[in-house]
């Protein structure tokens, strides 16, 4: 066992020659424990011209080294390889070599790898290195448990060494390790008398991790036959430390090193320890954060590599971050350029300084599953010329979405900054000076204000800074304020084609007015990696959500809530049920109904109701019916971007509410009557603050059911038309009673038809006294321009005097017999002339006016053609004067209705951006 001292001695700052600790040099594992034998070595065979194998060549500045005294056992054409062979670089982390069927699992990766020869850079054992920092804790705090800690540390390799190798390898590895760990004993003593690790005792011991895992994985592969060596990159890698606890790799003696390692040591399968590295004066150091990933990165660019791997536990890169966003996918490729910009916003991609060794030489990076092979990944790689792959698709403009939290807004403003050259550096620098990180600048070329985002944590010292650098300005109104806006995020689109594509900062922009987020500041670099923009913390995951269905999934995705599921409200949910596969995949709208409210319960759901079970989820799970709780869970409750209400009960306390959802962003959709034919301000009011807003409202199965009434009249109207007079049949139930009233039929009888069918109100006296009919012209005189109340309408009710009191339908069903003598007499009178009976109402717009009531019409009128519950309705204007316009159709029933609401959803839909 070697001693203390020694162990110290050999680890000694003026002595090069600190691998003799890691000794492990020459191929043969463990073979020598003298460095000098190395140096001596290499520095000769550097004279001779070993050429390293290389994938490909590139503008490298390395010194070709003379090389002609080779290792003994190797011959002189065996380091002479072959010209144009590649190498494949794999880097697996700690996880992927947490256990030993997990380096097993590592070994069978690297030797189906069919590449010819492979350098695989390998981390430490999953906590292996945390516990190694806690070992150097603890001995510097004098706490003598570190000896115990050591043997964890031992007890886990030499446990894992047993599972996983046999005979003269696991010995040969035992020896090592116990080698190594009474080192690592004698190093800890040391630390622990004089009570502190220096950086590099620190990075020493960490470093052990790493040389065992690549010595296991090495034996493991070697066993199968392969040729394989281990390299502990602290041989090869050299690094200088920079100020902000960052090292800059020395390509040049890198990869000098490099080449003499490998005179000595050739072979098909490299296995390197990721993580560390050495100073130019061969003291221990690291690669700091994610440094096995650029230790894989540095030997990917000395190896001129085909290809980098790095292995890790997910698929690939994500379009967002997929905690926040569920439909976030993997990116099949992105630039470099694109990989930094979004680990630079907080995605979980490489460290930009992994990218860049690698993207001098423009070798690709695959990042992969090692738990799903099946998995493709994603590879970073400059995008191809020929790649015109899905040229339509909107991921090759906007790659992928990325937030940052904890921001506040800065806020420099005044009139005395326009055309003063310094401004701008007397801010930065005064926010320099408290040491502050800027994250984003704009300013308007205006000149009259400065806005700059900083983390939330820094602001307050900022704006100190600011108030004291311009306190004389401030004072005398050259600068009117410096604001600070607290509780920002940045959310980033990141794309490398959104520079040459008009129209992707509209689709941004577009995306976020319709979820109803407020855009506090925006920047764009001209080199448009990225547009960034800032916006209110609690709207942040909303706003990712909203920008990302648009852009990345081309998905319109509406978190729906459906209000009445009676006989309308329930055949709204079978159609949705059957179509909405449909809508997914070939229009990309995804409907989910997250709530459903009856007048006494309600069913919630946070991902989207199962609409084939509903009733039995309502059944199983449903609540007490609560509107507030109901509205903030479809609402409020998840970040789909939008929301649509869908009133199918025909009661106006709920319309009452239609103004409040369309304020907080809410999009209604309803077949409901009560609030376009409700009192006139109101309606007035709901109207004007549609238009003002983003937020849609829908209502075209309130006049003719799924027939286009109120969307023909629209057309005609927005196209400049002037509607002289809309005349129809507007009611389905008094429509199929008149079509059906004849033959001696009675009545009451055809009436109990109508209901049966589902073409009657809730109460069937909303058909017959007319009141319906009158609330569809008050709809269409209203939306022709008319300010007219429904008490405006004369109405001829057809409720018998005595029925208009009954308590309930059913009474009224019930009695309504009793009057059928008084209606078979109208009707016979008619027949009697040539002539029908057809209840109709008339909005006549010139005279501004409407009227509802029963008619007779000769035979041949197109009004007594009717059949079953049809419409019909006649538009007269300007452009339609000889010959109305006229729609016709079943205008009430259930599935027609539905349709008709249905398609308003759809409308609703491609407002918000659906493809059409
Ligand atoms: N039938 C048709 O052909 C057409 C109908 N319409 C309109 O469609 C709407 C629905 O008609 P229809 O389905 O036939 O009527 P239904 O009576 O079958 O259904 C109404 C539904 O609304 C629910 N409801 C009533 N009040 C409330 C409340 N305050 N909160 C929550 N839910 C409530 C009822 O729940 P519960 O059962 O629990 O009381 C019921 O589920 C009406 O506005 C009607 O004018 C429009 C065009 C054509
Ligand atoms: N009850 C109505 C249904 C449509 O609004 C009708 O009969 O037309
Ligand atoms: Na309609």
């Amino acid at each position: 066992m070697a001693s203390f001292s020694a162990a110290v001695a050999q680890f000694s700052r003026v002595s090069p020659s600190h691998t003799s600790l890691h000794s492990h040099s020459h191929g043969t594992l463990f073979q020598s424990q003298c460095r000098p034998f190395f140096l001596s070595r290499t520095s000769h065979s550097l004279r001779k011209g070993l050429t390293l194998p290389r994938g490909r060549e590139a503008p490298s500045t390395s010194v070709r080294a003379s090389f002609t005294d080779v290792s003994p056992n190797v011959s002189l054409e065996e380091k002479q390889l072959p010209k144009g062979e590649t190498w494949s670089v794999h880097k697996f982390g700690g996880t992927c070599v947490g256990t030993s069927q997990r380096i097993k699992n590592v070994a069978d990766i690297i030797l189906k790898d069919d590449s010819e020869r492979k350098l695989v850079v390998v981390s430490a054992m999953s906590k292996v290195t945390d516990m190694m920092y806690d070992l150097i804790h603890k001995a510097q705090s004098r706490d003598e448990s570190y000896t115990a800690a050591l043997n964890a540390v031992l007890e886990k390799h030499s446990a894992t060494a047993h599972d996983i190798l046999d005979g003269d390898n696991l010995a040969t590895f035992l020896s090592k390790l116990h080698h190594d760990i009474s080192n690592l004993k004698a190093m800890l003593r040391a630390i622990y008398i004089a009570g502190h690790a220096t950086e590099s005792f620190t990075d020493f011991v960490v470093g052990h991790g790493e040389l065992w895992s690549a010595q296991m994985l090495s034996l493991v592969i070697r066993k199968n036959g392969t040729d394989c060596k281990w390299m502990d990159t602290r041989d090869v890698l050299i690094v200088n430390p920079t100020g902000s606890n960052q090292v800059d790799p020395d390509y040049l003696e890198s990869e000098q090193r490099l080449e003499k390692w490998y005179s000595l040591n050739p072979c098909k399968v490299i296995i390197a320890t990721g993580f560390i590295a050495s100073t130019p004066q061969n003291i221990p150091t690291t690669l700091k954060r994610d440094g096995s990933d650029f230790s894989a990165a540095i030997m990917g660019a000395l190896f001129k590599a085909r290809q980098v791997t790095i292995w890790t536990d997910v698929d690939g890169v994500y379009s967002a971050d997929p905690r926040k966003v569920s439909e976030a996918v993997i990116l099949k490729t992105l630039s470099y350029q694109e990989a930094w910009e979004m680990s630079y916003f907080g995605a979980n991609v490489l460290h930009p300084r992994t990218i860049i060794p690698v993207m001098r030489y423009g070798i690709p990076i695959m990042i992969r599953n090692i738990f799903n092979l099946s998995a493709p990944g994603t590879k970073i790689c400059h995008p191809s010329v020929n790649d015109h792959e899905d040229s339509q698709n909107l991921q090759n403009f906007v790659k992928g979405f990325a937030t940052i939290d904890n921001l506040a807004l800065v806020n420099v403003e005044g009139t005395g900054m326009a055309g003063v050259p310094g401004t701008a550096s007397a801010i930065f620098g005064a926010v320099k000076d408290v040491g502050a990180n800027v994250i984003m600048i704009s300013q308007a070329s205006s000149e009259h204000s400065v806005c700059f985002a900083v983390p939330e944590k820094e602001v307050k010292a900022v704006a100190e800074a600011l108030q004291s650098r311009f306190r004389q300005a401030l004072d005398n109104g050259r600068l009117s304020q410096v604001a600070v806006i607290p509780n920002c995020s940045i959310l980033a689109a990141v794309g490398q084609k959104m520079a040459s594509t008009p129209g992707v900062s509209a689709s941004l922009f577009n995306a976020l007015a319709k979820a109803n987020i407020n855009v506090r500041a925006i920047a764009q670099g001209c080199s448009e990696y990225n547009i960034t923009v800032v916006v209110k913390r609690e709207d942040c995951i909303k706003a990712l959500r909203a920008v990302h269905s648009r852009f990345y999934l081309s998905r319109t995705t509406i978190a729906m809530g459906i209000i009445g599921p009676g006989l309308i409200g329930s055949t709204l949910l079978e159609q949705l049920r059957d179509q909405a596969s449909t809508l997914k995949e070939e229009f990309n709208i995804d409907l989910r109904v997250m709530g459903i409210l009856g007048s006494k319960s309600m069913l919630l759901s946070d991902v989207g109701i199962d609409l084939a079970r509903w009733r039995e989820l309502r059944e199983e799970r449903g609540e007490v019916a609560n509107m507030e709780k109901f509205v903030q869970h479809v609402h409020g409750n998840h970040f789909i971007p939008n929301t649509a209400l869908v009133d199918c009960t025909a009661d106006s306390v709920i319309a009452g509410y239609y103004y409040d959802w369309l304020r907080k962003g809410i999009h209604v959709v309803t077949p409901n009557k009560k609030a376009n034919s409700g009192p006139l301000d109101q309606y007035l009011k709901l109207r004007a603050l549609q238009r003002q807003s983003y937020t849609h409202y829908f209502y075209e199965a309130t006049v003719g059911a799924g027939l286009p009434i109120v969307s023909t009249l629209r057309g005609l109207l927005e196209t400049g038309d002037k509607i002289l007079q809309i005349e129809g049949i507007f009611s389905g139930t008094l429509s199929y009673i008149f079509n059906n009233f004849k033959d001696g039929r009675a009545f009451s009888e055809v009436v109990s038809e109508a209901k049966e069918a589902g073409y009657t109100e809730p109460d069937p006296r909303d058909d017959l006294s007319g009141t319906d009919v009158a609330r569809k012209v008050i709809i269409l005189a209203r939306e022709s321009g008319l300010k007219l109340e429904l008490s405006n309408i004369p109405v001829e009710s057809l409720v018998p005097e005595p029925l208009r009191a009954c308590a309930s339908a059913q009474e009224f069903m019930q009695e309504l017999p009793k009057f059928d003598q008084e209606f078979t007499k109208k009707q016979e009178d008619a027949e009697n002339a040539g002539e029908v009976l057809r209840y109709v109402g008339v909005v006549d717009v010139t005279n501004k006016k409407g009227v509802v009531e029963l008619r007779r019409y000769k035979k041949d009128h197109p009004f007594a053609q009717l059949s079953g519950s049809d419409n019909i309705i006649a538009f007269t204007t300007r452009r339609y004067k000889d010959q109305p316009l006229i729609v016709r159709g079943p205008g009430a029933g259930a599935q027609v209705t539905a349709g008709g609401i249905f398609s308003d959803i759809l409308r609703l839909a491609s407002y918000l951006g659906a493809p059409s």
